[in-house]
C-alpha cells in the first residue's frame, strides 16, 4: 500500500469553512460526552463536499456549530468571514439570514405547509427586506427544475420536488455557504441522485459552497471530494476527478504524526498492532506484518 499524507490543496482561492481543533464537549448528570474531539476541516470556496459518517460521529453536533446554533468547548470555526465562536445575537440573525443557507433532511423544517413554492422562496428575501423578490423566486425554482410547480403547496409536491424547492428556499438570499443536513434522508434511489444532482448544479452555476453530511456513503459518488467523520475528528478523504470516474484516497496527519488508515484498507490487508513501514523518497510504506512485530521474522521483501 502506497500513501500520501499530505491533505489536497481545496481548489477555491479562500477557505469558506475553516475550523481546527474543534472540541464540543456535552455534560449531563455526572456524565461527559466528548462529541467532537480535535475537528479540523478545511473547504474552499466553490468547493462540494460531502461529509460521511456513522451514527454518533458527530455529524449532528458540527453541523450544530456550523449553522450558529451552539458553540464549540474549544476551537476554531469562521465561515463566510464570520468567527462562529464569538458570534452576537445580531451577527448570529445576520449570519443564518444571508450567509449560509439550510437544507434538512425533514420538510417541515425547510418549508411552511401553508405557502406555495414560490412564497416559501419569497419569505426568507421578505425577512431580509429584499426587492425583486418574485423574479428571485422564480429564477431559482427554474434553475431547480420545479418551475412547473411554483403555486403548489409542499404536500402537492414529491418528496425530490419539495427537496428541490428547499434548496431553492436556503439560496433565496445569496449565501456563500449551503450547508444540507441528510437532505436526502427520507427519499428513495432516484430521489435522491434528482437531489444530490440538484445541489451539485448550483454549486456549479451558482459558485456556492456546498456542505452535505450524511450517513450514506453514495452520496460520495456526487461529489469531488468526500471527508469521514470517526469519533469527532476528520479521518480520510477521497477524491474524485472532475468526471467522477477515477478517485484518490487521502488520510489527514495531525500535528505528532498519527494518521488513519481507511477502515477498508485495514480490513482487506488484515493490517493490526504492529505495521511494517519502509521510507521511500517521497513517500512511505505500509505493510501487514504477517510473521509477527520482529522485523527479522517478516515476509521477504
Ligand atoms: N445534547 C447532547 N447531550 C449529550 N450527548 C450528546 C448530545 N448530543 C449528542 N450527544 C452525543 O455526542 C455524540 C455525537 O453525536 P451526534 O448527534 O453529533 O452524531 P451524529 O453523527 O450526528 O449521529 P446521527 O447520525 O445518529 O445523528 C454521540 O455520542 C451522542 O450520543
Amino acid at each position: 500500500m502506497t500513501m500520501t499524507t499530505t491533505a489536497p490543496p481545496p481548489p477555491g482561492s479562500a477557505d469558506v469553512i475553516d475550523c481546527a481543533d474543534l472540541v464540543r464537549i456535552y455534560r449531563g448528570e455526572g456524565v461527559e460526552v466528548q462529541a467532537l474531539q480535535g475537528l479540523t476541516l478545511r473547504v474552499g470556496e466553490g468547493d462540494i463536499v460531502a461529509m460521511v459518517g456513522a451514527s454518533g460521529s458527530g455529524k449532528s453536533t458540527l453541523l450544530g456549530i456550523l449553522s450558529g446554533l451552539d458553540r464549540p468547548s474549544a476551537g476554531r470555526a469562521t465561515v463566510a468571514g464570520y468567527d462562529l465562536t464569538a458570534l452576537s445575537s445580531k451577527q448570529r440573525l445576520a449570519y443564518r439570514r444571508g450567509a449560509v443557507g439550510f437544507v434538512w433532511q425533514q420538510t417541515e423544517r425547510n418549508l411552511l405547509p401553508y405557502l406555495t413554492a414560490r412564497e416559501n422562496v419569497e419569505l426568507p428575501m421578505l425577512l431580509a427586506g429584499r426587492r425583486d423578490r418574485t423574479r428571485r423566486a422564480d429564477e431559482l425554482l427554474k434553475l431547480l427544475d420545479v418551475q412547473a410547480h411554483t403555486d403548489r403547496r409542499p404536500a402537492q409536491l414529491s418528496g425530490g420536488e419539495q427537496q428541490r424547492v428547499a434548496i431553492a428556499v436556503a439560496l433565496a438570499n445569496g449565501p456563500q455557504v449551503l450547508l444540507a443536513d441528510e437532505p436526502t434522508g427520507e427519499l428513495d434511489e432516484a430521489m435522491s441522485a434528482e437531489v444530490l444532482e440538484a445541489i451539485r448544479s448550483v454549486n456549479e452555476r451558482l459558485g456556492v459552497t456546498a456542505l452535505i453530511v450524511t450517513h450514506d456513503p453514495a452520496v460520495s459518488e456526487h461529489v469531488r471530494r468526500t471527508v469521514q467523520i470517526r469519533d469527532g475528528r476528520t479521518s480520510t478523504e477521497v477524491l474524485r476527478d472532475a468526471d467522477r470516474t477515477g478517485a484518490e484516497t487521502f488520510t489527514v496527519i495531525d500535528a505528532v504524526g498519527r494518521l488513519q488508515l481507511p477502515s477498508d484498507y485495514v480490513h482487506r490487508l488484515g493490517l493490526r498492532e504492529l505495521v511494517r513501514l519502509t521510507l521511500e523518497d517521497d513517500h512511505v510504506r505500509v505493510h501487514p506484518d504477517r510473521g509477527g512485530a520482529h522485523p527479522a521474522a517478516g515476509e521477504k521483501r
